[in-house]
C-alpha cells in the first residue's frame, strides 16, 4: 500500500509520459488524472448520473456515454457551465487518483495531473490548485522551456503553431508550475538523459517514503 504520493505535473508537451514511462519501468505505479476523468463520468457513474441532473439529458451520446464533443461546445464560452461540470468531475477525479495510489504496490506511487497548478478552488474552502489535494507529499515538475513547448508539440501532434499557442497560453505560465514544485526535472536536453535523473528520483522518494 503506498501512501507516499508524489503529484506529477507539468504544460503539455513538457514530456510528462516520457517521464512516467521511465518511473513505471523502476516498476512504479502511476495513477492518470486523464483517465481518471474519464472513469469519473463513465456509464453507468454516479459522476454521469450527476452531470445529467445538471446540464439534462443533451448531455448524453445515442449509447449513452457522456458527449463529450457536446459538452465541449457547452461549456466552452459558459464560465459558469464550465465549472459546474468541473465541480462534478474534479473532486471524483481526485477521490479515484487517491484510492488507485493508496492500493498501488510499492512504497511511493505517482499520481500524474497535467492541471495540477491550475486545479479548481474546492469548494467551501477556498483552497485550490495543489492546496486540493493535501495528501500529495511531494510535487514533480517537468519544466522546459516554452519554445521547446511549442517544438515538441508542433513535430509530435502536427498541430499548427497558432494552436499550439493558444494550448500553451490557455495552462499556468512555467513560474506558476515552478511555484509549486519540490522537485523539477528540466526535460530540455536528450531523451537519454530523462532515465539517470528519473532513476536518482525513485531512490530519493524511495528513501523519503520508507522514513515515513
Ligand atoms: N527530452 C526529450 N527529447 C526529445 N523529445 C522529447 C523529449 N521529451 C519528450 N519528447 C517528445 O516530445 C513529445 C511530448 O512528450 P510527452 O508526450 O511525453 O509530453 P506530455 O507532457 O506527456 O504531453 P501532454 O501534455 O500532451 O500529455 C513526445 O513526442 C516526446 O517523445
Amino acid at each position: 500500500m503506498a501512501d507516499y504520493v508524489v503529484g506529477l505535473t507539468g504544460g503539455v508537451a513538457s514530456g510528462k509520459s516520457e517521464v512516467t514511462r521511465r518511473f513505471e519501468a523502476l516498476g512504479v505505479a502511476v495513477a492518470d488524472a486523464d483517465l481518471a476523468a474519464r472513469d469519473a463520468v463513465a456509464v453507468g457513474s454516479e459522476g454521469l448520473a450527476e452531470v445529467v441532473a445538471a446540464f439534462g439529458a443533451g448531455a448524453l451520446a445515442p449509447d449513452g456515454s457522456l458527449d463529450r464533443p457536446a459538452m465541449r461546445r457547452r461549456v466552452f464560452a459558459d464560465d459558469a457551465a464550465r465549472l459546474r461540470l468541473e465541480a462534478i468531475v474534479h473532486p471524483r477525479v481526485r477521490d479515484l487518483l487517491r484510492a488507485q495510489c493508496a492500493a498501488a504496490p510499492g512504497p511511493y506511487a505517482i499520481a500524474a495531473i497535467p492541471l495540477l497548478a491550475e486545479a479548481l478552488p474546492v469548494q467551501g474552502t477556498g483552497a485550490g490548485g495543489r492546496a486540493a489535494y493535501p495528501w500529495l507529499r511531494r510535487v514533480l515538475v517537468v519544466d522546459v522551456p516554452v519554445e521547446v513547448q511549442r517544438e515538441r508539440l508542433l513535430a509530435r501532434d502536427g498541430i499548427d503553431a497558432a494552436l499550439a499557442e493558444r494550448m500553451i497560453a490557455a495552462q499556468a505560465t512555467r513560474q506558476e508550475r515552478l511555484a509549486i514544485a519540490d522537485d523539477v526535472i528540466v526535460n530540455d536536453g536528450p531523451l537519454e538523459a530523462l532515465e539517470a535523473h528519473v532513476a536518482a528520483l525513485d531512490a530519493r522518494y524511495r528513501a523519503l517514503a520508507g522514513a515515513g
